[in-house]
């Protein structure tokens, strides 16, 4: 597999006006990876991925998509899949219409009938869009991506409104392109799916990077938690703990595995129950939360 990177921006700015949106931001997405462009609300997410879409053009810096320019249009559109938040089909167009009108506007062939079917929509084929739930239109919004297996796929907060079978289902799919080779940029506010599934993620916050790396390089400056609660008086715990204002101890350690071990022991030597016992890495959440403070 080519190691040449699939998208490479340099230096991106974005401004709208006065307001600069995106400051000198640099990273590049490798064939065949996950990446997330995660961030707090107005990072800079959306706009960057624009540029990246050929839909907006950048103050200043480079934006290579397959070593062109997004703004070639004929030799990136066809190779590039894109689940917007919102991909606007017509109301009045059945769902076997609305894909079918995927194929003419990016190029790309398919079988009509087999996109529906891995988006779910097969008992639905004939149905108006404006007929359709939320979820449905959202798993319609999926079919811009699945249409033709595109090399590079965008999915723009894919599972917003999605319910949990309806999510599985579409992370199931999206694992099928990648096992045909896709790259995938992803963006999310929901954490535990970019944790779960993303090779390296750019944290953005106020236009820049506020971290970028897997999600172990991420997380391994926080600590892990050991959390517990005590139904009574106890002798005195083996690790330095605190206690939380809904009273569940709270023991933060970088030796998880060592510090889980000596509570246990404690534990059972000193017949203690320790009642809700939770213990488990960091999670993007506490860096997300670590932002801000
Ligand atoms: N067309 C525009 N005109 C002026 N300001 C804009 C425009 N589009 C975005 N912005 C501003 O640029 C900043 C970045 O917006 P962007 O939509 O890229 O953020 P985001 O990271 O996608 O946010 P969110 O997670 O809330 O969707 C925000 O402060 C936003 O208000």
């Amino acid at each position: 597999m080519s190691t040449t990177p699939v998208i490479e921006v340099e230096r991106l700015n974005l401004k709208y006006g006065d307001f600069h949106a995106v400051k000198d931001l640099t990273f590049e997405v490798r064939p065949g990876e996950l990446y997330a462009l995660l961030g707090t609300n107005g990072a800079g997410k959306t706009s960057t991925l624009e540029a990246v879409e050929g839909h907006r053009t950048p103050s200043s810096g480079t934006v290579r998509v397959f070593g062109h320019s997004p703004g070639d249009r004929r030799a990136v559109r066809p190779r590039m899949g894109i689940m917007l938040q919102e991909s606007g089909f017509s109301p009045d167009l059945t769902v076997r219409e609305s894909v079918g009108l995927i194929g003419r506007l990016t190029r790309r062939t398919d079988d009509v009938g087999r996109v529906i079917d891995i988006v779910g929509l097969t008992g639905k084929a004939g149905t108006l869009v404006s007929q359709l739930s939320g979820g449905e239109k959202r798993r319609l919004d999926f079919a811009t991506a699945v249409y033709g297996t595109p090399e590079l796929i965008f999915l723009d907060e894919p599972t917003t409104g999605l319910d949990i079978q309806s999510r599985d289902h579409l992370w199931q799919a999206v694992d099928r392109l990648r096992e045909n080779g896709s790259t995938v940029v992803l963006t999310t506010h929901y954490l535990e799916e970019a944790q779960q599934r993303a090779d390296r993620i750019g944290l953005m916050h106020q236009g820049v990077f506020h971290r970028e790396g897997t999600v172990t390089e991420l997380t391994r400056t926080l600590p892990s938690v050991i959390k517990f609660t005590l139904d009574g008086p106890v002798p005195a715990l083996p690790l330095a703990a605190t206690v939380g204002a809904d009273g569940a101890v709270l023991v933060e350690t970088f030796g998880l595995q060592k510090d889980l071990n000596l509570l246990l022991a404690w534990a059972q030597d000193n017949a203690v129950d320790l009642r809700d016992l939770s213990a488990g890495p960091t999670r993007l959440d506490d860096v997300f939360r670590a932002i801000e403070s």
